[in-house]
C-alpha cells in the first residue's frame, strides 16, 4: 500500500543527529490526487481511466524528489509555536503543476506515475536525489532606487552610525536625490536586474517598497516601475507605498504627514480605482527623528481606510511603542523590531500581526538582534525579509535564513517557515503562496541536495545548490 509519508523534522533535527519522526498523514495532506484511496480519510483519486478519456495536458511534472518540503499541509495561513517543530516533508515524491499554473497533485512518486500515466506535460524534471521546496518569500525590500552608497559602508566600518549618516544628508536622503533625477526607464532596468538576482537566489514572491521619492511625483514614478515589473516579470510582487520613509527637506514631519494623507493616499486610491496602479500595503518609518507615533498613526489609519494593508517599519533604532500601535491598528506586519517592548510582543501575538525580522540590517549596522526567540515563544507570527536596499545590499533569502538561525537563534524549520508561509502571511498572500499544497500557485525551487536543510546550512552556496526556480509551473531560472 502506498502511504504518503509525512515526515516531521524537529527543531533539533538538523542533518547531523536529528530525529525524524514518521507520521501517518492527516487527511488534508492527502488532497494530492496521488494519495492512496485505501488510506483512511484520503480523498479518492480520480478513477477515470486513460483509455476512456482524452489525455490531459499539464504544465510541469517534478518526478521522484528525495524530499518535497510542503512546509504545511492543512491549509494553515501561518505557523506558530509547536507547529514550527515539524514542517511537512514528503520523501520519494512527485508533484504536478496544471496548465493554469496551480499545483494539481503531490504524492508518492509511484502513485503520481499511475495517476498521470497517460497525460502530457510541457516539461518533466527528474528530481532524483534532489529536494523541492516552495519558492521563497521575501517580506521586505526597497529595490527601486538610483545612486551608489558603497562609500557609506566604508563610513560605517569606520564607526559612523546609521542615523549620523542620515542626519548628515546621506542614507535615505542621498538616495532620494538620485532617485528623483533618474528616469522611469532607468529605474525599471535596475529593478529588473535586482529582481532577477533575487529570483536566481530562490525568491518567487517579493514585497517591493517605494520611498525614495517622498514627493508625490517621484513616489508615483517608483510605484509605476513596480507595477510594470508586476505585469512584465515572472516574480510575484506585493507593492508597498512608503512615502513616509523620511521627512523631505523643507518640511516638518507633521507637514509631510499632511501631504501624505491629503494628497498621496487619495491619489493612490483613485489610480487603483481606475485600474492603473495597484498598491497592496502602506508603510511608515516610525522612528525618533523621522515619523513619531502620532504622525505614524495618522498615515497608517488613512492608508487602511483607503484599502491598504498596514505593514510598517517600527521599533528599529529606538523603542517607539510601534508594535503596540500596529497591534491596535490591525497591522498585518511590522518590520525590524530590534527595540520592541515585552508588551509590544504580547500585543502582536494577540493581534496576529507578523514580525518581519531583517537579519541583514542588524548584521550590517551591528545593532542588537531582535528577540526572535521571545517572539516565537509568545506565539508571534515570525517572518523574514532581506531588507534589500542601498544600506543592506543582500538579495539572498538563503543567507537571510542562515543569519536568522545563527544570530537570532532560530531553528532551520522556523527559518524556512518564516521565509515561506509566514512571509506570505505578512503580505496577505498565504492562501495562494508560501507552501506546496494542492490549489496553490506552482512556485517552487529545486536544490541539488538530498536534504532541504542544506539550503540554509551552506552559507552563500545557494547559487551552487539552486538548480531551478519555477513560478506558476514555468522554469524561470535554470543553473
Ligand atoms: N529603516 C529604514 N529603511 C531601510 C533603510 C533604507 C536606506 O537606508 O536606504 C531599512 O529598512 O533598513
Ligand atoms: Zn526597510
Amino acid at each position: 500500500m502506498a502511504h504518503l509519508q509525512l515526515l516531521t523534522s524537529g527543531r533539533s533535527s538538523g542533518a547531523g543527529g536529528g530525529r525524524l519522526q514518521r507520521q501517518r498523514p492527516p487527511g488534508s495532506a492527502l488532497q494530492a490526487r496521488g494519495g492512496d484511496s485505501s488510506e483512511p480519510g484520503a480523498r479518492r483519486p480520480e478513477t477515470r481511466g486513460q483509455s476512456d478519456m482524452a489525455r490531459r495536458g499539464h504544465r510541469l511534472l517534478l518526478e521522484n524528489a528525495r524530499q518535497v518540503v510542503l512546509v504545511c499541509a492543512r491549509g494553515e495561513r501561518f505557523l506558530v509555536r509547536e507547529q514550527l517543530r515539524g514542517l511537512a516533508v514528503l520523501e520519494g515524491a512527485s508533484l504536478v503543476v496544471g496548465a493554469d499554473g496551480l499545483i494539481k497533485a503531490i504524492g508518492p512518486a509511484s502513485a503520481i506515475q499511475r495517476q498521470f500515466s497517460g497525460d502530457t506535460f510541457e516539461e518533466r524534471i527528474d528530481c532524483s536525489g534532489k529536494c523541492v521546496l516552495p519558492g521563497l518569500v521575501d517580506a521586505h525590500t526597497h529595490p527601486v532606487w538610483a545612486g551608489e552608497r558603497v562609500h557609506e559602508f566604508a563610513m560605517k566600518l569606520a564607526g559612523a552610525t546609521y542615523m549620523q549618516i542620515h542626519q548628515a544628508g546621506g542614507g535615505i536622503n542621498f538616495t532620494v536625490e538620485c532617485t528623483r533625477q533618474a528616469s522611469e526607464e532607468e529605474l525599471f532596468l535596475s529593478l529588473r536586474q535586482r529582481l532577477s538576482c533575487m529570483l536566481s537566489a530562490g525568491t518567487t514572491l517579493v514585497e517591493c517598497k517605494s520611498g525614495y521619492g517622498l514627493d508625490l511625483q517621484t513616489e508615483l514614478k517608483m510605484l509605476r516601475v513596480i507595477e510594470r515589473a508586476r505585469r512584465e516579470l515572472d516574480i510575484g510582487i506585493s507593492a508597498t507605498y512608503c512615502g513616509a520613509h523620511a521627512v523631505p527637506k523643507g518640511k516638518t514631519a507633521a507637514e509631510a504627514a499632511d501631504d501624505i494623507v491629503n494628497n498621496h493616499l487619495p491619489e493612490l486610491q483613485e489610480l487603483g480605482r481606475r485600474g492603473e496602479l495597484y498598491v497592496d500595503n502602506v508603510d511608515v518609518f516610525c522612528e525618533k527623528g523621522v515619523f513619531d507615533l502620532d504622525a505614524t498613526r495618522r498615515i497608517l489609519q488613512v492608508g487602511k481606510d483607503t484599502g491598504l494593508q498596514i505593514n510598517f517599519h517600527g521599533d528599529e533604532l529606538h523603542p517607539m511603542k510601534a508594535a503596540e500601535l500596529g497591534a491596535e491598528l490591525g497591522a498585518r506586519a511590522i518590520s525590524h523590531l530590534e527595540e520592541v517592548s515585552d508588551e509590544g510582543i504580547a500585543a502582536m501575538a494577540t493581534a496576529k500581526c507578523s514580525a518581519v525580522l531583517l537579519p541583514t540590517t542588524a548584521y550590517m549596522l551591528r545593532l542588537k538582534q531582535p528577540r526572535a526567540r521571545k517572539m516565537l515563544d509568545e506565539g508571534v507570527i515570525v517572518s523574514l525579509g532581506s531588507d534589500f536596499n542601498p544600506n543592506a545590499y543582500c538579495f539572498s533569502m538563503p543567507m537571510v535564513m542562515h543569519l536568522a538561525c545563527v544570530n537570532m537563534r532560530m531553528s532551520m524549520p522556523e527559518a524556512l517557515a518564516a521565509a515561506t508561509i509566514n512571509a506570505a502571511y505578512a503580505l496577505g498572500k498565504s492562501h495562494t503562496h508560501g507552501s506546496l499544497e494542492v490549489g496553490k500557485q506552482g512556485d517552487l525551487i529545486i536544490i541539488s541536495s538530498p536534504r532541504w536543510e542544506h539550503l540554509i546550512y551552506q552559507f552563500g552556496a545557494h547559487h551552487q545548490l539552486i538548480e531551478h526556480v519555477i513560478t506558476k509551473g514555468k522554469v524561470v531560472y535554470k543553473k
